[in-house]
C-alpha cells in the first residue's frame, strides 16, 4: 500500500522564471524510506514544504492513501512529522521539560502524553540526560531531542531534513538504528541528507533531484562496478574493442571501469579481458556506490532514470 503518491507535480515560486519542481512523480510504499538528495538549490526543501502542505502545488497532485477524508494540512497535521535541520526546541527548558511541553500540544490525554514521553525518551535514548538543560546537550543529544519531539506524536509518516549534521559515528549509528526500528514498525520515512552512505544504508527508494527535475534510483536494482587497475596504459586500439560491447566502459590511463548489469555482460568483459593478455594489478567488483551514481548524474547534463 502506497503512504503517498505525487503525480506529475510542478512547483513555481511567484516572479520566478523557471519553476523549483517539475515532473515529479513518486509513489512512497507504507513502512519504506524515501532517501531525497541533490545539490543546494536542487529543490529538496520545496518539495518537503508541499508534502507538508506549506505550499501548494502549481500543478500536480499530492495524494496521501490513508487519508480519511481530509484536507491535505489536517492530514499532515495528524500523521505527519518533520524533524527540521535546526534545533526546534527551547534552550533554556530541561529534556523533559521540552517534551512535557510539547506532548501538550498533541491531543492526548495526561496518562497518553506521560506514556509517549516515556515510550520517546527510551527509543531516542534520553533518559540520562533527562534533567540537563538542552542548551547544554552534545550535538548528538540535541538531535536526538529533536528527534524525540517529532515523534511525542506518534507519526505514520516522518520527514527528517539532514538529521545527523554533526553528530559524532557513534550517535550517528544509534540514530539510523532508531530509523530502521521505525521503519520495521511500519513508518514511512523522507530523508534528506548529503552523506550519501547513509541515505544508501537506509533508504529502500532514492530521487536525486537536480535543477528540480528528479531521476529515481531503486537500490536493489542498482548495477556492478568492475574496477580495474593495469599495469600499464591502456591503448587506444585496446580500448576500442570495447565499443561493440553495450556495456558503459571508462578508461584512462591505466584505469577501467565497467558498469556491468547481467552475468552476461560480466562474462563478455572477461573474455575480453582474458584475450588481452595484460597484467592487472588491481581489480574490484561491487555495487556501484551511491556516490558513483550521484557523481555520474550531476556531471552529465541529461537526467537519466536508472
Ligand atoms: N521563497 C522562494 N522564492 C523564490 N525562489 C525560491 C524560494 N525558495 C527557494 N527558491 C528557489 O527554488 C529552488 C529550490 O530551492 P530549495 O530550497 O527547495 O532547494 P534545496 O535543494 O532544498 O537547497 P538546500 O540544499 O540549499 O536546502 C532554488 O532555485 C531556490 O533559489
Amino acid at each position: 500500500m502506497s503512504a503517498f503518491i505525487i503525480t506529475d507535480l510542478e512547483y513555481r515560486y511567484a516572479a520566478a522564471s523557471v519553476p523549483a519542481l517539475q515532473g515529479i512523480n513518486i509513489n512512497l510504499a507504507k513502512g519504506q524510506c524515501l532517501g531525497l538528495i541533490g545539490p543546494n538549490g536542487s529543490g529538496k526543501s520545496t518539495l518537503l514544504s508541499i508534502l507538508s502542505g506549506l505550499l501548494t502545488p502549481t500543478s500536480g497532485t499530492v495524494f496521501f492513501s490513508q487519508n480519511d477524508n481530509l484536507t491535505l494540512a489536517k492530514y499532515v497535521q495528524k500523521n505527519v512529522a518533520l524533524v527540521p535541520q535546526e534545533y526546534a526546541f527551547y534552550p533554556q527548558l530541561s529534556v523533559t521539560q521540552n517534551l512535557e511541553y510539547f506532548v501538550s500540544l498533541c491531543a492526548f490525554s495526561y496518562a497518553e502524553s506521560q506514556t509517549r514521553v516515556e515510550t520517546v525518551s527510551h527509543q531516542c535514548q534520553l533518559q540520562e540526560v533527562s534533567n540537563q538543560k538542552a542548551k547544554f546537550l552534545s550535538g548528538g543529544y540535541k538531535r536526538r531531542l529533536n528527534l524525540a519531539i517529532a515523534l511525542l506524536k506518534d507519526p505514520q509518516i516522518l520527514y527528517l531534513d539532514e538529521p545527523t549534521v554533526g553528530v559524532d559515528p557513534i550517535s550517528r549509528g544509534s540514530i539510523l538504528s532508531l530509523l530502521s526500528a521505525l521503519k520495521n514498525q511500519g513508518k514511512t520515512i523522507v530523508y534528506t541528507s548529503h552523506l550519501l552512505t547513509e541515505v544508501q544504508d537506509i533508504c529502500d527508494q532514492i530521487v536525486m533531484l537536480k535543477l528540480g527535475k528528479a531521476s529515481y534510483l531503486s537500490l536493489d536494482q542498482g548495477q556492478k562496478c568492475l574496477t580495474i587497475e593495469f599495469a600499464h596504459t591502456l591503448s587506444v586500439s585496446w580500448v576500442e574493442q570495447f565499443s561493440g560491447l553495450s556495456i558503459k566502459v571508462e578508461c584512462k590511463d591505466n584505469h577501467l571501469k565497467a558498469y556491468i548489469k547481467s552475468s552476461a555482460e560480466l562474462f563478455a568483459m572477461m573474455a575480453l579481458l582474458s584475450q588481452s593478455q595484460l597484467d592487472i594489478l588491481n581489480m574490484h567488483y561491487d555495487q556501484t556506490s551511491l556516490t558513483q551514481y550521484y557523481l555520474n548524474h550531476m556531471e552529465n547534463n541529461d537526467i537519466t532514470e536508472y
